[in-house]
């Protein structure tokens, strides 16, 4: 346990929580916000080890979302899995030098945003999952992880869950706590 009942989740903690990294990584290599990454054009002729011939200016797209579920490189790749990146995948970072993990693509114009997202992506989750109790309307059922086509990645169906109505005090508040909400 890395921060216990008596205090909530504070920045520095997010260092020790692996498994929440774990989670945030996992979630973006099965669903990058952004699964086909924008126009990119061949700078030289090449040839790919599939043996496609790329020609000079070539304009090109990449689909991260295909790659990312490759199943050369991840085992069970459409399985939602964080322990992999504790185990078998535990190098890959989003540096974008891991070619097979680019949700926030690689190069000179990849994500500026990278280490702003995954502050706030550890640092909401885990304060979300450490403060409040969630659950799923139906426990029987998993959530419908369908998703939209289009250039971006949104949820095909709307996200429905159950927070206990004590609890949605406590949001309140916490919420008050971290400013997002400005009581009247
Ligand atoms: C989970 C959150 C985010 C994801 C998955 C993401 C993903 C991406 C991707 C895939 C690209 C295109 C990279 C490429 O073409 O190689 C991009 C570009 C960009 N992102 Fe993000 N992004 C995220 C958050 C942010 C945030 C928080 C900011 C700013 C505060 C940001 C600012 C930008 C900008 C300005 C570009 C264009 C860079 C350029 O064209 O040179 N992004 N992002």
């Amino acid at each position: 346990m890395h921060v216990g009942k008596h205090r909530l989740l504070e920045e520095t903690d997010i260092r020790n929580m692996v498994y929440l990294q774990a989670i945030v990584k996992e979630t973006l290599r099965l669903y990058p916000p952004e699964p086909v990454i924008g126009l990119r054009a061949a700078i030289e002729d090449c040839t790919l080890s599939t043996g496609y011939r790329i020609p000079f200016g070539t304009q090109l797209m990449v689909n991260a979302w295909k790659i990312q579920r490759d199943e050369r490189v991840w085992p069970e790749p459409h399985d939602f899995q964080p322990e992999r990146f504790l185990t078998t995948n535990k190098d890959m970072d989003f540096q974008g030098q891991t070619f097979e993990l680019i949700p926030f693509g690689s190069g000179r114009r990849s994500c500026p945003g990278v280490s702003l997202a995954l502050k706030m992506l550890h640092f909401i989750l885990g304060s979300f999952l450490h403060s409040f109790k969630v659950a799923t309307l139906s426990e029987l059922e998993d959530v419908d992880m369908t998703e939209s086509p289009g250039l971006t990645n949104p949820k095909a169906t709307p996200l429905e869950v159950l927070i206990p109505h004590s609890v949605i005090i406590v949001m309140y508040l916490w919420l008050s706590h971290l400013s997002m909400i400005q009581p009247e």
